[in-house]
């Protein structure tokens, strides 16, 4: 458990990044903190790991003030993904992840190995290992950047915006990589963003944050689309966040027309091949074989969204539950997607996927980033020990030395 008991952050300057914060991040769980640029998100996540120091209030990891513990220290049992990864340009893959165990001290094997394995854990190619950053895409960057972080094994996972530089697809892929990690390795995971999709999907708790890293809301996804605590946050989750709710509801809850049942749909009938996967939609009112092309979903895995979806890009309005090996389970119609959707009130619905966290180990902004690009990780104490965590590593790879 992370606790803020007022923590505030009051810049040399003048400038108050927060004021008086108070919130708990428990344990094993995402908390995602979501808010407008400049509210103060990534001073919050950085005061976990004493690369900002609070200049009031404390920041407690499992009951011990994180100001008693030395920052080095503390940032190796702390995994750490930045933007764009913040991977050390001149070492390969292996060696990046490995960051963490090296210094730590583990032997150059040991630690290899241990890297290997994060690598296809994080759905990486062998053959990536040997690689350097700039040869991966953004997305597999960011795969790195995740693996480096849970080298050591941390408990603790700060993630600060870590897939807002990629696509949106690759990026889909990474958040629903980091919900398949976490349903495994169950991390105390601190996540900011600044995107409300992705909060709402990936978090268990969402933080809606206003400048000076004022709470404006703190609630589990569902709650948060359904009942906004008062307009500024309703006008921050955008007009349609009824609509995005349905992606945290499962697909499971729609009523299926089973494929004995009859397959037409009014002048539409759902043609299958032997092995009962939709082929597509059959006009019988024109007279004519041509096919209209079907789509489907899977009720196991999906959310309504996807049912709902499936069923609008339908000519016949109708998604076709598809089996694993993408069989015709049974039919739903949109009003069979859509009655799925009451009572209101229920239980907030997460797909399994969504049960976790977990990432990376707080790759001592240390050797990485902090080094180069890490930049941010500037800010603070960190700054020193950082560089010195990062020579002995660099000392033990060789390849590092120049610094
Ligand atoms: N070293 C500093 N000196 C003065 N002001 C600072 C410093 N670092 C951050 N700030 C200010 O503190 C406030 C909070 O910054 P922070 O980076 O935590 O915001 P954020 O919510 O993460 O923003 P973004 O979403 O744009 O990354 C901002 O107003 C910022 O300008």
């Amino acid at each position: 458990m992370i606790r803020f008991e007022g923590a505030g952050k009051r810049h040399p300057d003048g400038t108050i990044a927060v004021e008086g914060l108070d919130l708990e991040v428990p344990t094993g769980r995402i908390t995602v903190l979501v808010g407008p640029s400049g509210c103060g998100k990534t001073t919050l996540l950085r005061m976990v790991n004493r690369m900002v120091e609070p200049t009031s209030g404390r920041v407690l990891l499992d009951d011990t003030d994180v100001a008693k513990l030395e920052p080095a220290k503390l940032r190796r049992g702390i995994g750490y993904v930045i933007q764009q990864a913040g991977l050390f340009p001149h070492r390969k893959v292996i060696d990046n992840i490995a960051t963490v165990p090296y210094l730590l001290g583990w032997d150059r094997k040991k630690a290899r190995a241990r890297a290997a394995e994060l690598l296809e854990l994080v759905g990486l190619a062998p053959e990536t290992a040997k690689r350097y950053p700039f040869q991966l895409s953004g997305g597999q960057q960011q795969r790195v950047g995740v693996a480096r972080a849970l080298a050591a094994d941390p408990p603790v996972l700060l993630m600060d915006e870590p897939f807002s530089a990629v696509d949106p697809v690759v990026r889909a892929g990474l958040q629903e990589e980091l919900l398949r990690l976490q349903s495994e390795l169950h991390k105390t995971v601190l996540f900011v963003t600044h995107d409300i999709e992705e909060a709402v999907r990936l978090g268990d708790q969402v933080v809606v944050l206003r400048e000076h890293g004022r709470i404006a809301q703190l609630a589990d996804p569902h709650t948060l689309l359904t009942s906004p605590a008062d307009d500024g946050v309703a006008a921050f989750l955008g007009r349609d966040r009824g609509l995005r709710g349905l992606g945290l509801r499962p697909a499971k809850a729609v009523a299926l027309r089973l494929v004995g049942d009859g397959l037409r749909y009014g002048g539409w009938e759902l043609a299958l091949d032997d092995e009962r996967r939709p082929i597509g939609w059959i006009d019988r009112g024109a007279g004519t074989a041509e096919l209209q092309p079907s789509a489907g979903y899977h009720p196991d895995t999906d959310t309504l969204r996807a049912a709902l979806d499936a069923a609008v890009l339908s000519p016949a309005g109708v998604a076709v539950a598809l089996d694993a090996d993408g069989r015709a389970i049974g039919t739903a119609s949109r009003e069979a997607v859509l009655a799925a959707l009451t009572p209101v009130g229920l239980a907030p619905v997460r797909t399994d996927k969504t049960d976790t966290v977990g990432v990376t180990n707080t790759v001592d902004v240390t050797d990485s980033a902090g080094v180069t690009d890490s930049a941010g990780l500037t800010d603070t104490v960190g700054r020193t020990d950082t560089v010195g965590g990062t020579d002995e590593t660099g000392a033990a790879d060789g390849a590092d030395g120049g610094r």
